[in-house]
């Protein structure tokens, strides 16, 4: 299989060992490069074992098999927290072509799939590790960003908004094969594991890099929420799925997001403290997200009228 990607691999086998400043100061380095360059990098020996990253891949499957009426189930009903639960996606209009599955501890545990033995189990086994990861990688980014270590996480200290989705493409059609199409994740950092199918694709430059399947190896990306708060230090990069012919596709995700009351404005290190200008205007981070929401169950007519970091832009 075509296994080449460009996107960086780091090793955070020196940050998870205890006093290795060297090790520590080239991940550093490595990730401010990848989050300037692309956005995106990719992480091995990252502390989560590899065969809890397949055995949650392989419940998310399990479940995904499951009949219609089973997966309906767990749709959140009109007037309930739509930030969980079974979602089928119209993207933008084309019927079909991915389903996903939200799991937000905070919000309780009902709406784990409970026909599925070892669902809960492994997802309950596998979030803590997230969690930890994402917390570690928060510092790393601070250095990188030339801010001390603890400074995102005292900034982002809520962890309720933490979730997973587990999704599944179906395989393309004659006619189209549009699995997610181009966007940026509203996340702080996302955290992605992919089977063998591939189709994820990263876009640099107007130009689109695919990111071929390695085993055990995690997917890492900025996100707007810290796109916003460097005053563009490191982008969110828009990325895409393709569906493959004749192949069902899995992949999960893990979103180190940001409380909704949070008052969003870059940093004052990136903006007055080194003399440049704010890119962004202040706005509240919820007012986004559910703009989001809302793109994501009514899709507006036309792929330019979803709703986008940009309109908090400020264009000088
Ligand atoms: O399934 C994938 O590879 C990507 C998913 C993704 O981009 C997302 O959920 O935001
Ligand atoms: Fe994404």
């Amino acid at each position: 299989m075509f296994n080449y990607s460009p996107l960086p691999f780091i090793d955070f086998a020196s940050i998870l060992r205890e006093g290795d400043e060297d090790g520590k100061r080239r991940v550093v380095e490595e990730i401010r490069k990848a989050c300037s360059e692309y956005g995106f990098f990719q992480v091995v020996n990252h502390g989560i074992p590899v065969e809890l990253l397949k055995q949650t891949l392989e419940v998310y499957r399990v479940f995904f098999e499951c009949p219609n009426e089973e997966k309906l189930k767990y749709i959140p009903k009109p007037g309930v927290d739509q930030s969980a639960g079974f979602f089928k996606s119209p993207d933008l209009s084309k019927e079909g072509n991915e389903h996903f599955l939200v799991i937000t501890p905070s919000l309780g545990l009902n709406h784990y799939p409970k026909s599925i033995l070892k669902f809960k189990q492994v997802l309950e086994e596998i979030f803590p590790y997230f969690v930890k990861l994402a917390s570690l990688s928060e510092s790393i980014i601070s250095l990188s960003l030339d801010l001390p270590a603890n400074f995102l996480k005292e900034y982002n200290n809520d962890r309720t908004h933490d979730f997973l989705i587990g999704l599944h493409y179906f395989p393309a059609t004659k006619t189209e094969n549009i699995g997610k199409s181009a966007h940026e994740d509203s996340s702080c950092i996302t955290f992605l594991y992919q089977d063998d199918v591939g189709g994820l694709q990263v876009c640099k430059n107007g130009e689109w890099i695919p990111v071929p399947p390695r085993d055990g190896t995690l997917i890492v990306n900025i996100g707007e929420a810290l796109q916003v708060l460097s005053n563009d230090r490191f982008k969110s990069a828009t990325h895409k799925v393709i569906r493959a012919k004749e192949k069902h596709r899995h992949s999960f995700a893990f979103f180190h997001n940001l409380s909704g009351d949070k008052w969003m404005e870059p940093f004052s290190q990136f903006t007055e403290e080194i003399g440049e200008l704010p890119k962004y205007k202040g706005f509240i981070f919820r007012d986004y997200i559910q703009r989001r929401r809302e793109d994501r169950t009514h899709p507006p007519e036309k792929y330019e009228d979803l709703t986008r970091i940009s309109r908090y832009a400020i264009n000088r």
